[in-house]
């Protein structure tokens, strides 16, 4: 994968390696994962965590064990819950976790608190951030449908956005639109990352 890889074929790559790891590693990595959010002070501080429950099948990181843990600690955790279904309106609302017998599929198979107590995003402590992949430079690869770029804009910048990604999918740098918001933290298996500059300017031309 060339250094000048455009977002769609960052978000093919990553889809693919993610797609070949087979469960046990999906597993493995993504308790280490869970060891490194459950320590960051950041997520030890907050009353309410902001997380994202996930989809099988795609093998994303598995937050299960952080939302447990959370649960544990009597903290609250709110998941999105997607409002509109059409491109170019990626409209979420969030909803407190109450339980996984709460959740209920939406037309993505994404499991979700439809019927949760609605939660403000001024309540927010934290957020987790889901990832195909992502690049040191705090920028990130999704499904393309924009819909945590119009959340993390409404959310206040001084909350900690932190992402979630193994370490296959996280590259020095990857492309950015004026729209993307950037991360503070990404947090892979093998620790933290921090993001050098997360406020700054974003690089159209997709140049470090
Ligand atoms: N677990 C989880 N929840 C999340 C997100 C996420 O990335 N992960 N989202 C992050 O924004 C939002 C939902 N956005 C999503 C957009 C597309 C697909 C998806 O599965 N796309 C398929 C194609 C679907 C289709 O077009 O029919 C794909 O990419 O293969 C999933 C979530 C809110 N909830
Ligand atoms: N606030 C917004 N309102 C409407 N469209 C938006 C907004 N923010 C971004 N978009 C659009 O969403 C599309 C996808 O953007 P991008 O490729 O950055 O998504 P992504 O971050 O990979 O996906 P996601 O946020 O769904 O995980 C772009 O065409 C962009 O113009």
């Amino acid at each position: 994968m060339p250094s000048s890889a455009t977002k769609s074929e960052l978000r093919q790559h990553f889809d693919a390696t993610r797609k070949a790891m087979d469960r046990g590693a999906i597993t493995d990595r993504s308790k280490r994962i869970a060891r490194h959010v459950l320590n960051l002070p950041a997520i030890r501080g907050a009353s309410c965590v902001h997380a994202y429950w996930p989809i099988p099948e795609q093998n994303e990181v598995d937050t299960r064990y952080i939302i447990d843990a959370l649960v544990e600690r009597d903290v609250d955790v709110a998941l999105p819950v997607v409002t509109s279904f059409e491109a170019g309106t990626p409209e979420m609302a969030h909803r407190r976790f109450t339980g996984r017998s709460d959740l209920q599929r939406n037309e993505w198979n994404i499991a979700e608190p439809i019927d949760g107590p609605e939660v403000l995003l001024s309540n927010i402590d934290a957020v987790i951030v889901p990832a195909l992949g992502a690049g040191l430079n705090g920028h990130r690869i999704g499904h393309g449908w924009g819909y945590y770029d119009a959340f993390l804009k409404d959310l206040d910048p001084s909350i900690p956005r932190i992402l979630l990604a193994f370490d296959d999918c996280v590259r020095p740098h990857v492309p950015c639109d004026a729209h993307d918001i950037p991360v503070h933290i990404i947090v892979t298996e093998s620790g933290l990352h921090k993001v050098a500059s997360p406020d700054d300017a974003p690089d159209a031309a997709g140049q470090p």
